[in-house]
Order: structure tokens, then C-alpha cells, then sequence
């Protein structure tokens, strides 16, 4: 689950209770990022961390080893149909380089035009929205998505 919410901290037990079993939240949206990462953990769900475009990485960077996914938006949260932030991609590259095997998940106007500079920079998890709903074929929308992803990351690895 991604919680764009305020507050994060109100919603975890009832997202566990509900099933869920990864709670991402905004590092923007607590004051005590530490105190929510080990409280996701004790109800038993993987922690995702996210940072809006306006963050630096460099905030984020101190919790990366205690979680399992780091979520770059490249929009500003708040609908789909935003164009693509690539000025992002530095901070995936950035996060890739220093944590090789933390899911980094990209965000917002993520579609084949795009795909390519995020699976280069590193990112291995993709939301895409309009890309696909607005597709007459989504079926090879998401293929595309994910070969062009797997290969990147095969490549990685070959290189390592
Ligand atoms: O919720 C979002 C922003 O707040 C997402 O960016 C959105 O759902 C993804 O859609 P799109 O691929 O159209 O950008």
C-alpha cells in the first residue's frame, strides 16, 4: 500500500488487520521515521519508504538499510496524467549505487517513452497509471514495462 496521507502512523494496524503486507509512507508526512519503520515491521509488513520530488535523497539515505523499498515519485503526489520528472533519475541512480539490492520504485508518468531512463538509473518496482488505462493494448503495455525493467536489472547484475 502506498499511503499518501498525513499521519501515516494512524493507519498502520488497520492496513495489517486489513491484509496488507507492505505499507510504504512519505518520510515528508512524520516526525519520527524510525519509530513508523519499526512499528510496520512489528505488524508485519515490509516498510516502503517514498520521498516527493522536493527531497532529497540524502534524507532518505539514513533508513535504507532498514527498509525494503525506496519510492522515488517522479510527480508531485497527487493525481496521474503528470509528465514524467526525469531530473529524478540521479536520486534512483544515487539510491542504486549505494544499496544494490534495495527495490526502488518509481512513480508517476512511468510509461514506454520513460521506462528506459528508469530502468537504466535502477529502478526495479514501476507504478504506471495512464500509460496503460489509456492503451488499447495493456496487455503489451506491461509486458513492455517489465522486460525493459528485467533486462536493466540482468544487466546489472552481469556488470556487478
Ligand atoms: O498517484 C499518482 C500520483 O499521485 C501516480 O503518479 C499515478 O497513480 C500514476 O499514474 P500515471 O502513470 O498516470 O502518472
Amino acid at each position: 500500500m502506498h499511503m499518501m496521507v498525513a499521519k501515516p502512523e494512524q493507519w498502520v494496524k488497520p492496513m495489517a488487520v486489513a491484509g496488507a503486507n507492505q505499507y510504504t509512507f512519505h518520510l515528508e508526512a512524520t516526525d519520527n521515521p524510525g519509530a513508523l519503520i519499526k512499528d510496520v515491521r512489528e505488524n508485519g509488513m515490509k516498510v516502503g519508504l517514498a520521498i516527493k520530488p522536493g527531497t532529497t535523497v540524502e534524507y532518505l539515505a539514513p533508513w535504507a538499510n532498514q527498509i525494503d523499498m525506496a519510492l522515488v515519485m517522479t510527480v508531485e503526489p497527487g493525481f496521474g496524467g503528470q509528465k514524467f520528472m526525469e531530473d529524478m533519475m540521479p536520486k534512483v541512480q544515487w539510491l542504486r549505487t549505494q544499496f544494490p539490492s534495495l527495490d526502488i520504485e518509481v512513480d508517476g508518468g512511468v510509461g514506454p517513452d520513460t521506462i528506459h531512463k528508469c530502468a537504466e538509473a535502477g529502478a526495479n518496482m514501476i507504478v504506471s497509471g495512464s500509460a496503460i488505462m489509456k492503451s488499447t493494448d495493456p496487455r503489451s503495455v506491461i509486458n513492455l514495462l517489465r522486460n525493459v525493467c528485467s533486462e536493466a536489472a540482468q544487466k546489472r547484475s552481469l556488470d556487478r
